[in-house]
């Protein structure tokens, strides 16, 4: 058994003992109380879910294993001593739960690099699509395109016991992992760069290779896209990619099915959408004031027209955090070290201090201060990545890191079938009121 599968093993079968031991000796124990107000707004706070990959904290944001994201920089393997940890080193402490040597972040990279050959098909099937169907709808086809390959599927298939079920889902995860950049790569060439494809380079960790197939060789970029697959790889398993992975998984849908249904929940504009929302919108707003500096009373101005037109402000709230987003914050560090003077980066600060007093003053917004989305397009935009319908696609490589390691983790702990019960509304209304109503 290859290395890194093994000291998997040897640290989830202790944790996969410890869930089944839960499940048989205190299936008893209550947790806490589900309100109605709970269950009509989205189920926002209910412990349901078992998620070991990283724990979200309204207040100080997002931790990997315990590390929040300053700790990850300092802590996690770098190529380049100047610039930003290998996501390879990330997805390793989300899977095994310990920081990598600078040689098991490599040997990921290597491993992934064996992997990640993308079978023909999976191309043709993007190169049927109109070019008018956007680059998720093409991301999400290729991904479930590539079911074909499932180990896993193929191992139910042929009977495997259940215990094993974690291992050809590791195999699929790692194989689909290792191949998101390549397919991610050619979305963007054949949409923006008239199929002119640049093959993948063995050599390279795979955050540098994406950024070399999409046509960007610079170290500056290189820099930019190992912090953005990064910060975006996990955000516990509430969110409605990873939920979607979760759930799709639990039926025992192979993980091509998973995770190409966790990319159609992040295609959405409160989800991941969202961060080619926030461009698209910023540029929304200089073309209507009609300048590229606009004075702070002008933006808000904007604003609240946004608002007054029903529209959300894109990059602001959140349904867990009640500050500042710490991914936001490493961005905004990242453009303070690195950027002068960008048009898009000046506006993404000068909204950070016009936005949240107008969004605080509102009085139902429980968060109004900005996620991720408020500042990844600006930077993507100031590197010449300027095609904004293609970010999504970018959020949805870096998010299989976490999403997918959870999935192995789901099977080796031996995760049931998820089954929530549902109720008519006239049963809410009866708990609610003591009578059904007339709904
Ligand atoms: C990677 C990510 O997914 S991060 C999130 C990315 N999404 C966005 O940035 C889109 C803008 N933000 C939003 O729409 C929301 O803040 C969400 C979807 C992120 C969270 O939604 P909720 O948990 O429902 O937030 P909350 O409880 O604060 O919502 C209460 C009300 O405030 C509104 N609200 C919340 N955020 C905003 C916002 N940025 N602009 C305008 N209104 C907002 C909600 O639409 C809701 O209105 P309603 O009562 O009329 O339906
Ligand atoms: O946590 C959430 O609901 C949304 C989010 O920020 C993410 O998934 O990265």
């Amino acid at each position: 058994m290859e290395y890194i599968k093994y000291r998997f093993y040897q640290k989830a079968s202790r944790c996969s003992k410890e869930f089944q031991r839960l499940k048989s000796e205190h299936a008893d124990v209550v947790l806490g109380q589900v309100t109605l107000g709970q269950v009509l707004t989205g189920m926002k706070g209910i412990p349901l879910l078992v998620t070991d990959t990283s724990k979200l904290d309204p207040e100080e944001g997002i931790r990997f294993k315990g590390y929040s994201i300053p700790e990850l920089q300092q802590k996690l393997p770098k190529i380049n001593p100047e610039g930003e940890p290998i996501p390879e080193g990330l997805f390793y402490l989300m899977l095994i739960g310990e920081i990598p040597s600078q040689e098991d972040a490599l040997n990921l990279s290597k491993d992934w690099a064996t992997r990640s050959h993308v079978p023909q098909h999976v191309f043709d099937v993007i190169d049927a699509m109109p070019k008018t169907s956007k680059p998720m709808t093409q991301f999400s086809a290729a991904i479930v395109s590539m079911a074909t390959e499932s180990i896993f599927q193929k191992a139910y298939r042929a009977g495997v016991g259940k215990k094993f079920y974690w291992d050809a889902t590791y195999e699929d995860v790692m194989n689909l992992i290792a191949r998101l950049p390549r397919i991610a790569a050619y979305i963007y060439r054949r949409q923006f760069h008239n199929s002119d494809h640049i093959e993948p380079n063995p050599r390279m960790d795979w955050a540098g290779n994406l950024a070399h197939m999409m046509g960007f060789d610079s170290e500056d970029i290189r820099r930019l896209f190992r912090l953005y697959m990064i910060i975006h790889a996990d955000h516990e398993g509430g969110n409605v990619s990873a939920h979607t992975a979760h759930l799709v998984g639990s039926a025992l849908s192979n993980p091509y099915y998973a995770y190409s249904a966790a990319m159609n929940g992040l295609a959405g504009p409160l989800h991941g959408f969202a961060n080619q929302d926030v461009i698209f919108w910023m540029f929304e707003m200089l073309e209507d004031l009609d300048t590229d500096t606009p004075t702070d009373e002008q933006v808000e101005a904007y604003c609240k027209k946004t608002l007054e037109e029903g529209r959300v402000i894109p990059g602001y709230g959140h349904a867990v955090l009640r500050k500042t987003d710490p991914r936001f914050t490493a961005q905004q560090d990242f453009a303070n070290k690195y950027i002068k003077d960008d048009k898009m980066v000046n506006l993404a600060n000068q909204l950070y201090k016009v936005v949240p007093p107008i969004l605080g003053s509102i009085g139902k917004i429980k968060n109004p201060w900005p996620n991720v989305d408020a500042y990844s397009g600006s930077l993507l935009y100031h590197y010449g990545i300027k095609e904004y319908t293609f970010y999504t696609v970018l959020f949805g490589v870096s998010r299989a890191l976490g999403v997918l390691a959870s999935l192995v983790n789901d099977r080796i702990y031996g995760m049931p079938i998820e089954r929530p019960t549902s109720h008519p509304l006239s049963w809410f209304l009866e708990q609610a009121q003591g009578e059904k109503g007339s709904c």
